[in-house]
């Protein structure tokens, strides 16, 4: 078999190698020759610790590299921060990486088949049911943000009384992805909400999105990913009934003869839910790609919104000058998608939120045939590196957005005036693929202007209702990571000064 193997596929890899002159990555070196195990607990620990992603970017700056391989167990994985590498898996090279097995069965196990756990043709189907619902008609109607923004200012205390904004955060996008999404919302932050079941839903994907919760590390310690979770499959159950009650009450209302439309503004709307309908019967792909679609616009944006109001209390520069902004091109009314557009300090904050704080800090691609990266390779590391068939690359965004050759000496303070053109040394910043809070290439974020506008819009609104703004969190960001990444410490802030 070897002897067979050398002639075919090992000939042609070395084929490969030579023509490309491919030169092996550094290796992270191990105790332990065999299985790493050393470099198992470093991870854990980090992870444990939450601080998992800066003991990797750690990892790459003390080993003056932009690109390493690390073995861990039966496993070995390339790290790399590299734009170029990251560029060749993400968009030139797209069709020789997948999304890998390991994420495919990880996601399906609670997502079931959908855009976010698919390749090739179904995952092309999904984008293209999905690409309607994001085109600028429907991203630039922000009238379903208000109702919601004003639901959840109702729900701030006026009086300076410290609150976490995060789990109000989560409430909200969940509400207003569901309304945009299925035509119904939630409204778990409305009048009559009924919190216990939106609750009960927010902790499941929560619990489903980190089996290795703390709660499981806690009882079984290194042992927890290794062990079966019959608390994951209660979760997982407990999705599929949320979202077959929210089908079920929506093939009902098709079926009644003359529905009462929750609001005008959709009858005129693509409503994601419907065009499913409408094309399958099928109950396990509609909410297959419910749940997809949800994972991807739930728990993103409020994360992003709680960094931001994490950040601006901590810099009251800022603040002030974004509240000039608001005050200059809005004053106190409800914003237009159009005015919104033209915030550009806005912006800049939730630029420099996205690079200090990336929600998907970090990402992964398995090779689908042999295939190379263009850098990393040799003493240099300016030779490209071979990838075997079912090789794994994993990319670090959080260590990108963080890099002096990029972003200059200043990296890692919160300042959005680096986005500026001729308010900061590095100017004009033009990162390219150093910048990737959204991915890109074929598989780019699909919500991304949505998720820019919801994020806006309510950062706007909560500003215009509230003339102060204090932090009441002595702690420093840390990471609470999961397949996307949010504070750990929620969003502990007190606002006064309510009109
Ligand atoms: C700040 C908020 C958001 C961030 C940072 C973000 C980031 C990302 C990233 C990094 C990916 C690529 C994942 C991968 O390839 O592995 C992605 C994909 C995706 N996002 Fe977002 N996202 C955000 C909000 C949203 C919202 C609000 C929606 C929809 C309502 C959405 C829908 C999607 C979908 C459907 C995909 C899968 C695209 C595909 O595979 O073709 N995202 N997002």
């Amino acid at each position: 078999h070897r002897i067979y193997w050398e002639f075919t596929t090992g000939a042609r890899r070395r084929a490969l190698k030579k023509q490309k002159g491919c030169l092996p990555a550094k290796r992270w070196p191990s105790k332990d020759p065999i299985l790493s195990i050393d470099l198992f607990l470093q991870n854990y620990k980090s992870f444990k610790g939450n601080r998992l992603l800066e003991w990797w970017r750690c990892g790459l700056i003390n080993h003056n590299t932009n690109t390493i391989e690390m073995r861990i167990l039966t496993q070995t994985v390339t790290v790399t921060d590299d734009p170029e590498n990251i560029k060749s898996m993400l968009s030139l090279n797209f069709d020789s990486w997948g999304i890998g097995s390991e994420r495919i069965t990880q996601l399906s196990a609670y997502l079931g088949k959908g855009i976010f756990t698919t390749e090739g043709a179904a995952w092309k189907h999904s984008r293209d049911m999905l690409r309607p619902c994001f085109e600028r008609n429907q991203v630039a109607d922000v009238s379903i943000m208000e109702k919601h923004t004003n639901q959840l200012i109702v729900l701030i205390p006026k009086d300076g009384s410290t609150i976490d904004l995060q789990p109000l955060f989560h409430q909200l996008t969940l509400d207003v992805a569901t309304e945009f999404l299925f035509g119904r919302s939630t409204n778990s932050l409305g009048p009559n909400r009924k919190d216990e079941d939106v609750e009960e839903f927010v902790k499941a994907f929560e619990y489903c999105q980190n089996p290795l919760s703390e709660e499981r590390m806690q009882m079984y310690g290194i042992f927890a990913a290794f062990l079966p979770d019959p608390k994951f499959k209660r979760c997982a159950k407990y999705l599929q009934d949320f979202v077959d009650k929210i089908i079920d009450d929506k093939m009902n209302e098709k079926k009644d003869s003359s529905p009462p439309s929750p609001s005008p503004t959709h009858r005129s709307r693509y409503i994601f839910l419907d065009e499913l309908l409408s094309q399958t019967q099928d109950r396990s792909k509609i909410r297959a790609e419910l749940l997809n679609i949800l994972l991807a616009g739930r728990d993103t944006t409020a994360s992003l919104l709680s960094n931001i109001f994490f950040e601006l209390p901590r810099h009251p520069h800022v603040l002030s000058r974004l509240r000039a902004e608001i005050s200059k091109h809005i004053g106190s009314s409800p914003p237009t998608y159009a005015q919104l557009k033209d915030l550009k300090y806005l912006r800049a904050i939730i630029n420099e939120s996205q690079r200090l704080y990336p929600i998907v800090p970090t990402n992964s691609r398995e090779a689908l045939i042999d295939t190379v990266l263009p850098r990393g390779g040799g003493p240099d590391q300016s030779s490209p590196v071979f990838v075997p068939k079912g090789g794994y690359i994993a990319w670090h965004s959080y260590s990108m957005h963080r890099s002096p050759s990029i972003y200059g000496p200043d990296a890692e303070d919160f300042n959005p005036a680096r986005w500026l053109d001729g308010e900061h040394p590095s100017s004009p910043l033009r990162p390219g693929w150093g910048y990737l809070p959204f991915n890109g290439g074929p598989r780019i974020c699909i919500g991304q202007q949505f998720a820019l506008i919801e994020t806006s819009y309510v950062t706007v609104r909560i500003l215009q209702a509230f003339q102060e703004l204090e932090s009441r969190d002595a702690e420093p960001w840390r990471e609470k990571l999961t397949i996307t990444c949010t504070g750990l410490g929620g969003c502990k802030v007190g606002l006064g000064g309510f009109r």
